[in-house]
């Protein structure tokens, strides 16, 4: 399980103002579910997703994972953004390995995981390709293929579509599906999209700004049905799909609202 507890998270600006970025927050990411944040920009879901990487510290409450306090970086915990960080002077392979290569595993060793999870991302024709020779869509597909390498316990995704066009972000979200199916790891991701949190959550929390909270979590089953029946369309034109993608649009809206009559 993977636990955060009344995470709080205040920055002091250039300007010395502060910001409450993370109120009291409280999530469980349980072995092998899918938990989307959904909100508009501001409302401190990349702050939650890095507190939980390890990337910045609380303020206050905790962050534990299965058991073990998260204070840092680390392998238990892969790592993909909206924009690749891949590096354009190594192979699609090499750059799939690097974070074995850190952590010294033998190069055929490496080589063979890579391939491995390169063909798990449908990427095996690509080893030797540079990144440059790659669509936005294929370098998210190595992201994702990297940060699965160290065999984390959790894979966390800020936004890993946001930057792709409509049609390759579906492409996308049908394929991390199967990647969650297979893999069976736990995933936290972050979306602005009701459609795409709906699509992929089996729990989504849909946070408000300024302070950041979480307002209403909803457990869902669209998910599981599309990994049974392979059936995206059905999927997201099945009413209940419609009426809570209303429901969480009115949600979001108003707290915006109390944000706007707050400022
Ligand atoms: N290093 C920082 N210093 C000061 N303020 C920060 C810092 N990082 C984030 N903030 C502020 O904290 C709040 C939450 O930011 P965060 O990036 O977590 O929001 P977000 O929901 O991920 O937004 P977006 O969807 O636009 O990425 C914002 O008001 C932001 O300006």
């Amino acid at each position: 399980m993977l636990k955060v507890d009344h995470a709080s998270v205040y920055f002091r600006t250039r300007e010395g103002r502060t910001v409450h970025a993370l109120d009291r927050v409280s999530l469980d990411i349980a072995d092998s579910s899918f938990v989307v944040a959904l909100g508009a920009s501001g409302c401190g879901k990349s702050t939650l997703l890095n507190a939980i990487a390890g990337f910045l510290p609380l303020s206050s409450g905790t962050i534990t994972l299965d058991g073990r306090p998260v204070t840092r970086p680390g392998a238990d915990r892969g790592v993909v953004f909206q924009k690749d960080t891949l590096l354009p002077w190594k192979s699609v392979v090499d750059n799939v390995a690097l974070g074995l290569q850190f952590a010294g595993a033998p190069k055929a060793a490496r080589r063979a995981r890579a391939e491995e999870l390169l063909s798990l991302v449908g990427l095996q024709d690509f080893a030797n390709s540079f990144p440059y020779e790659l669509s936005g869509g294929m370098r998210q597909r190595v992201g994702i293929a990297r940060a699965l390498a160290a065999d984390p316990e959790i894979l966390l995704m800020d936004e890993p579509f946001g930057a792709l066009d409509s049609l390759t972000r579906e492409q996308m979200q049908e394929l991390l599906v199967s990647i969650w199916k297979a893999t069976g790891k736990r995933i936290f991701f972050i979306t602005h999209s009701i459609e795409e949190a709906l699509f992929l959550g089996t729990q989504v929390i849909v946070m408000s700004p300024r302070p950041g909270r979480i307002v209403a979590r909803f457990d869902l089953d669209f998910v599981r049905e599309f990994a049974r029946t392979g059936d995206a369309r059905a999927v997201k034109t099945a009413p209940e799909f419609a009426s809570l993608r209303e429901e969480i649009r009115t949600i979001l809206h108003g707290a915006d609202h109390i944000r706007s009559a707050a400022e």
